[in-house]
């Protein structure tokens, strides 16, 4: 058996201090942490503690690859806590926020200690956006990647931290891209005053290529040629030359492969290609309620919401039918728009005699371990983000998943007992998968990206070091963006706006119309942050699928519509909503809206309101919203999508998009569907049967002068 681990060194240090009555192995904390300490000794990784350990102490930077379930995202950060360079905190870095959340309220049990904001005695913590969970006392903090992003933009150093763990690595979401070329950059400045370690790790991690690139030194730019990777003035302050380690100690890269998983996972393949997936997975589903014995909760992979409400429907219905011999079936859809409380309900165990099925999107696929599941239904499906240059649009297109997605999925199961996973597709159509999904870089609107490289101070955006470079094409579209979006200036640097606009915790096009709502002349912050707080999260309307619903719908919601369209209609919803003071859950059940979805409105929209306070320190509050102010909202979002997502009326009563001319009509969900007005103003392009604008509002387009003419 290797060392001990080091929360046990530490606390049996506290126990021999501790002189009270009651002796602290005795708390629940402290029986539960004995309790998983056995089956922490019982993961593969236990046993190369000590070679992980060791080979940080000699290198600044660890690959570590292992099989899903080895216990990589749980075990390491614990390892590496007590070692001598380690005096800070520990970042570990998630592509999600449930498996942030879940993997520190795991490792808060496994340490024995409270989690996040809890206690002040709390070791563990994590911070996902609009939710912050750590406590003064963190010392390890699950995040998502977009989280550490935002906290370089105001520690470029991280002073804070002695390690970050990037984990699931190979999922190369862009924030994960640009996170390791900051870290890069980071240990190449040599302006860290004390050691800072990085792991990176992942199940199905190309450890040759991530090695290469930290050990193959960035060429200089011109504008990083002084060699400093400079965003705020004030991020380096405090860092003395003296005391900088060596770039080539620095570029050292060890790497670790962790043999091996805890259960064994069954593969099942079908023989015929199947048509109707939904189907194929009803039938496994059932088929497995019926046949496999409990305990064995099942989780299935499908690829977005409504598909996933769909099939929720059916195996409802069904298991409703069953005689009172089976056991109960419980049904959990899980997909990132659903808040997190509701997220986090596949994780409590399921009721006596009731077996659990959890349809979920690709957001279950990596890090997560659901309590109770033994057999993963995999449709070899996802909803993939694609960006088409021309047209400037990001879509989103069902796709067959990679190979690398399809292990992970397997990986599900087989973590608490041994497992079983359904692949509803052939072994030979498994065969023909591509071997990793490609990176998200070369496939998304890059002006996100390409903001937090410069509120980061990198210039020459070009010579970033990139894992995988992305398109130049597509590099250049999104600066024009930004330039457009007036977050730089003509000589590509950012501006004041855009340093504004990369703190929030939106996309450039987001932040960009709440900066616009807090210019004095605009004046409706409030409101413009009511109707984000809305786009933020899942649909407020309760979905609508028959004629029946929508006319009851309309009915419901006829206080709450506005004829100017979609953006007013949610603002008038939030409004009365929050004025409701008796009975909100009611109130939302009368008008058809998700009283879920709405509770999570007001807390994003209370978290935005503080973030947004500098901006404008005395916003007008108004109780009901007058003509002007309506116009000034719409201006708003006129401004941020500076010419994008604006479609006027032809002659031939169709609407045509002002870039790219193409013809788009009203969705069916927006109260304007049906209506012709001059010009409209949406939040997005989608195409499914044809081209649809959703998140519709009418505007008038000798506005447009005044929203483009202002700087
Ligand atoms: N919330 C949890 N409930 C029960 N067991 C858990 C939980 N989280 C982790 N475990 C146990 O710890 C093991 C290791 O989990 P961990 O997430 O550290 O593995 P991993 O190697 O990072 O896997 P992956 O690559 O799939 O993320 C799991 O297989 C499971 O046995």
């Amino acid at each position: 058996m290797e060392n001990k681990p080091p929360t046990d060194v530490s606390n049996s240090k506290k126990r021999k201090r501790s002189d009270g009555p009651k002796p602290q192995s005795q708390s629940p904390l402290a029986i539960k942490k004995q309790k998983l300490l056995v089956s922490r000794q019982n993961l593969p990784i236990w046993s190369r503690q000590k070679d992980i350990r060791e080979s940080l102490r000699q290198h600044s930077i660890l690959v570590l690859s292992g099989e899903t379930g080895s216990g990589k995202s749980t075990q390491v950060p614990q390892f590496l806590l007590t070692e001598p360079w380690c005096t800070g905190k520990i970042a570990v870095t998630q592509p999600r926020r449930v498996a942030a959340i879940s993997l520190a309220r795991r490792v808060a049990e496994e340490m024995g200690s409270p989690l996040g904001a809890s206690s002040p005695a709390s070791k563990v913590g994590y911070s996902v956006r609009f939710d912050d969970n750590t406590s003064a006392g963190t010392r390890i903090k699950y995040l998502t990647e977009g989280m550490l992003l935002q906290e370089m933009l105001r520690d470029g150093a991280l002073s804070q931290y002695s390690c970050v763990v990037v984990d699931e690595v190979h999922e190369r979401s862009v924030d994960v891209d640009l996170l390791l070329g900051f870290l890069k950059q980071l240990l190449e400045s040599g302006k860290r005053k004390k050691p800072l370690k990085i792991v990176v790790m992942s199940a199905t991690a190309d450890v040759e290529s991530l090695s290469r690139f930290f050990s193959t030194p960035t060429p200089k730019s011109e504008e990083t040629s002084n060699g400093t990777v400079h965003g705020d003035d004030e991020e380096f302050q405090g860092f003395s030359d003296d005391e900088q380690s060596t770039p080539a100690e620095k570029s050292q890269v060890s790497t670790c492969r962790v043999e091996g998983r805890q259960y064994p996972v069954k593969l099942h393949y079908i023989d015929k290609p199947t048509e109707d997936v939904v189907d194929a997975a009803l039938q496994r589903i059932m088929h497995l309620h019926c046949k496999e014995p409990m305990p064995g909760d099942i989780l299935v992979f499908m690829t977005g919401q409504e598909i996933i409400h769909g099939l929720q429907k059916l195996v409802e219905e069904l298991a409703g039918n069953l005689p009172p011999e089976y056991p109960r079936l419980l049904v959990l859809p899980l997909f990132a728009a659903l808040p997190q409380a509701a997220q986090q309900r596949i994780f409590e165990r399921a009721p006596p005699n009731t077996r659990k099925v959890i349809l979920s999107t690709n957001i279950a696929e990596t890090s997560v371990t659901v309590p109770g599941v033994r057999y993963v239904v995999d449709t070899g499906k996802a909803k993939i983000k694609q960006y088409r240059n021309r047209l400037g649009l990001e879509s989103l297109l069902v796709k067959p998943i990679s190979k690398s997605s399809a292990d992970q999925r397997k990986g599900r199961a087989g973590r608490e007992a041994a497992g079983q996973c359904f692949r509803l597709y052939t072994q030979q159509s498994y065969e023909e998968l591509e071997k990793d999904t490609k990176p998200e870089i070369l496939r998304c609107d890059l002006s996100n990206a390409v903001l937090k490289m410069k509120a980061r101070g990198v210039d020459d955006v070009f010579s970033f070091p990139f894992l995988t470079p992305p398109n130049r094409e597509a590099m250049e579209k999104s600066l024009l963006q930004l330039l457009l979006l007036g977050t730089l200036n003509e000589d590509g640097k950012i501006n004041d706006i855009g340093r504004k606009v990369a703190r929030l915790p939106l996309t450039p096009t987001l932040g960009r119309i709440v900066l616009e709502a807090a210019r004095p002349e605009r004046d409706c912050l409030l409101e413009v942050i009511d109707i984000i707080a809305c786009l933020s999260v899942e649909n407020i309307f309760l979905p609508t699928d028959t004629e029946e619903a929508r006319e009851k719908a309309l009915e419901a919601r006829s206080q709450l519509h506005r004829r100017q369209g979609d953006h007013l209609t949610l603002l008038a919803a939030v409004q009365a909503y929050a004025a409701e003071t008796s009975d909100r859950k009611r109130w939302a059940t009368t008008h058809l809206i998700s009283h879920r979805a709405m509770q999570n409105v007001l807390n994003v929209r209370k978290q935005l309101t503080t973030q947004c306070k500098s901006l404008l320190p005395n916003p007008t509050v108004r109780s009901t919203v007058d003509e002007d102010t309506q116009e000034n909202i719409l201006k708003c979002f006129l401004k941020g999508y500076h010419g994008n997502n604006i479609a006027r009326l032809c002659p031939d009563k169709t609407y045509k998009t002002f870039a790219g001319n193409q013809t788009v009509a009203i969705h069916p969900s927006s109260v304007l569907f049906g209506r012709k007005v001059e010009a409209v103003v949406y939040n997005e392009f989608v195409f499914t049967t044809k081209a649809y604008a959703r998140g519709v509002s009418a505007i008038q387009l000798k506005w447009l002068e005044d929203v483009w003419g202002s700087s």
